[in-house]
């Protein structure tokens, strides 16, 4: 059976990477469906166009994918009072090894006015921008919708006076000579994307592993902030009952000024583990509002 699977396009990016990973890439089993943004993946899923869409979530560099989790918090939170929230989960995590290169069509650096790439990059590449390998102070950094986009935007330019920090994919597909690779300040920089569907993604090949079987639980939730230790509360529970949480993020609820959702990840498969069920029953009492945002396997394979 064919699966038809939305991503941040176009093809390059490094969210198509992590979904190849997921996926593969035989033409019988998976339609490719590049989106402009992020948000465009959210509306397909919703919309039941593709039966899932592939989203980055967090860097080990920088941290969070705040599109990603405010999209989270929009869908999940605070849909408008008629509807209700979506009923697609997160069923599926991947981790890509982000490697970034610089790349122009351009012969000689000193005619690069303007570099491209995903505003998510930038902070992952600091010392490159420290670096003496181009006059920076007389270059534009401009944000591309993505890495593969910026690529896009290097290949069409006719000026020659462009450049893009962007993957090894997107250099194969526009032909763009790599003239720094590797630029990342860290050489295990990794991004961590959702799989968002409906139900269980297909099984992946079996990988030899020594870690065993792990599953992680993803929830959104909102507090009165008025109440003192109203968090403190929420984590103690899971302390109570001897469950492990894996992360813990905020955001501006836009509920009200100066009021927060919280995420969190916590180690555990709501189906069969009854300590984090009930957990999540006392927990729903102490909080406005709750939602499970997915309870899937983690993705050992590439996390390290
Ligand atoms: O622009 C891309 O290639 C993406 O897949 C997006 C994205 C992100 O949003 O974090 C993915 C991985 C890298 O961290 C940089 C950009």
């Amino acid at each position: 059976m064919v699966v038809k699977v939305a991503f941040l396009g176009p093809e390059g990016t490094y969210t198509h990477q992590a979904v190849l990973q997921q996926f593969g890439n035989n033409p019988n089993e998976i339609e490719i469906y590049p989106k402009k943004l992020i948000g465009d993946c959210f509306n397909a899923i919703d919309a039941e166009e593709v039966d899932y869409a592939v989203v980055p979530v967090e860097n080990s560099t920088n941290g969070q994918v705040v599109f990603t989790y405010d999209l989270l918090r929009d869908w999940y939170l605070v849909p408008n009072q008629n509807t209700s929230a979506p009923k697609f989960k997160i069923v599926a995590e991947q981790f890509v090894a982000i490697h970034h290169n610089f790349m122009t069509k351009t012969k000689d650096l000193k005619q690069i006015k303007t570099i491209y790439s995903h505003p998510q990059v930038w902070t992952q590449v600091t010392e490159f921008f420290k670096s003496n390998k181009l006059d920076f102070s007389s270059i534009a950094k401009i944000d591309a919708t993505s890495t593969s986009k910026a690529a896009e935007l290097v290949y069409e330019d006719k000026t020659n006076t462009t450049a893009c920090i962007a993957s090894n994919m997107s250099s194969e597909l526009y032909r763009l000579p790599i003239v720094y690779p590797n630029i990342e300040d860290n050489s295990k920089n990794t991004t961590r994307f959702l799989v968002l569907g409906y139900k269980n993604p297909p099984p992946l090949p079996e990988q030899p592993s020594t870690k065993p079987n792990q599953f992680i639980t993803s929830i959104i939730f909102t507090l009165n902030h008025d109440d003192p230790g109203a968090l403190c509360d929420v984590l103690v529970k899971f302390k109570d009952n001897k469950i492990n949480l894996s992360s813990i993020n905020s955001r501006p609820s836009h509920l009200k000024q100066w009021h927060y959702v919280f995420f969190l990840e916590i180690t555990g498969d709501l189906n069969t583990n009854t300590n984090l069920k009930q957990s999540l029953e006392e927990l729903s009492k102490s909080c406005q509002t709750l939602v499970v945002l997915g309870t899937f396997e983690r993705s050992w394979r590439y996390f390290s």
